[in-house]
């Protein structure tokens, strides 16, 4: 069987979240023990609600944020420290595009020069060639010839975004990892700026982990799903397997409030309650003071991720079928 491409072990990162300059410090366990992989050119969704530690985790995979506990390895190596010379080395095979194009892009460089950039940091092509690699860029997410000399502020939002995304592809990335990448465009461009990205990357087979809090956006582009929940995820398996039968409450409250064409919006499961303080985690499993099935052991003991079948982990005391529980 192929190496993952990245893998993440156990990973958990905790800040310190203080309230006013001399209050007293809580802990907040932001990511708690994650462990993922991702196949090279696999697309892996991870959903969840706000604050349940996405991005953490997407800026972990890629080494920027530092991990309490926990090790990431890319192609078999560990990562190397942030900063390093190493580490930006290996930049060029592993990008960042997040939800806000105008923060990403440097407003006084035109979208050429930006989009070259990578190109120049990691030497990649000798100067004749880059012209023309950065209009190939340009053609592949749908930019025109004629706006390589604009300023982002002269694009609109979602042209901004593509050429993020040409700029992402531009050091033939082995990995991608997209933060929120269509939240903050037009509805009616989402689509479009979603499937281009699945286009490009199975084009060039490029892994990427994408981050979402719309399921539908995650239903459209994504092989496997990873459901977090506080820190952890709940919940793994296919994308085909998790929208066509999720077993962890949670993740049943999330695909039933998505709607699909053509079918009316009833039996949903509407999530009750408040979506959960990472700095006050309720006993036992996290979930239960919202989960409709809560029982006693529900409150008191934390369920461990367990394979269930062979395609799906979960974790959550009452979901049957289940093998052993998997090693922490
Ligand atoms: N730099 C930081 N300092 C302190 N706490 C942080 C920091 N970054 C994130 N957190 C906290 O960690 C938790 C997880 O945040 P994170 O942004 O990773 O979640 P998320 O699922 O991506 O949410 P969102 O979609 O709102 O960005 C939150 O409680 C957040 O307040």
């Amino acid at each position: 069987m192929a190496a993952p491409l990245i893998k993440a072990d156990g990973l958990t990162r905790v800040y310190q979240l203080r309230r006013g300059l001399f209050g007293k410090a809580t802990p907040v366990r932001a990511v708690d023990g994650v462990s993922l992989e991702v196949m090279p050119g696999e697309t892996l969704g991870i959903v969840g609600e706000s604050g349940s530690g996405k991005s953490t985790l997407g800026r972990m995979l890629l080494g920027i944020d530092p991990a309490q506990s926990g090790t990431v390895t890319f192609e078999g190596k560990p990562m190397p420290e942030f900063g390093t010379a190493e580490w930006r080395a290996l930049r060029a095979k592993m990008q960042l595009v997040y939800q806000d194009p105008l923060a990403a892009l440097d407003r006084r460089l035109t979208i050429a020069a930006q989009i070259g950039e990578p190109l120049d940091i990691h030497d990649l092509l000798p100067r004749e060639a880059r012209a023309a690699r950065v209009e190939a860029l340009m053609m592949d997410v749908g930019l025109r010839h004629d706006q390589a000399d604009r300023y982002p502020h002269e694009l609109s939002g979602g042209q901004r975004q593509r050429a993020v995304i040409a700029r992402a592809l531009a050091s033939r990335p082995k990995l991608i990892v997209c933060d929120e990448p269509v939240s903050a465009l037009d509805v009616s461009i989402q689509a479009q700026v979603v499937n281009m990205l699945r286009d490009l990357q199975e084009a060039n087979g490029i892994a990427m982990v994408f981050i979402s809090h719309d399921l539908k956006v995650v239903r459209n582009i994504a092989d496997r799903v990873a459901v977090m929940y506080l820190g952890r995820i709940v919940e793994e398996a296919s994308s085909d397997v998790i929208f066509a039968s999720p077993k962890h409450p949670y993740t049943q409250a999330l695909v039933s409030s998505v709607p699909v064409p053509g079918k009316p919006l009833t039996g949903r499961t509407i999530l009750q309650g408040e979506p959960p303080n990472p700095a006050n985690r309720p006993s036992g499993c996290a979930f239960h003071p919202r989960c409709p099935l809560a029982t006693d052991i529900c409150r008191t003991t934390v369920p461990a991720l367990r394979t269930i079948g062979v395609q799906r982990t979960a974790a959550c005391h009452l979901v049957e079928g289940a093998d052993a529980p998997i090693a922490a």
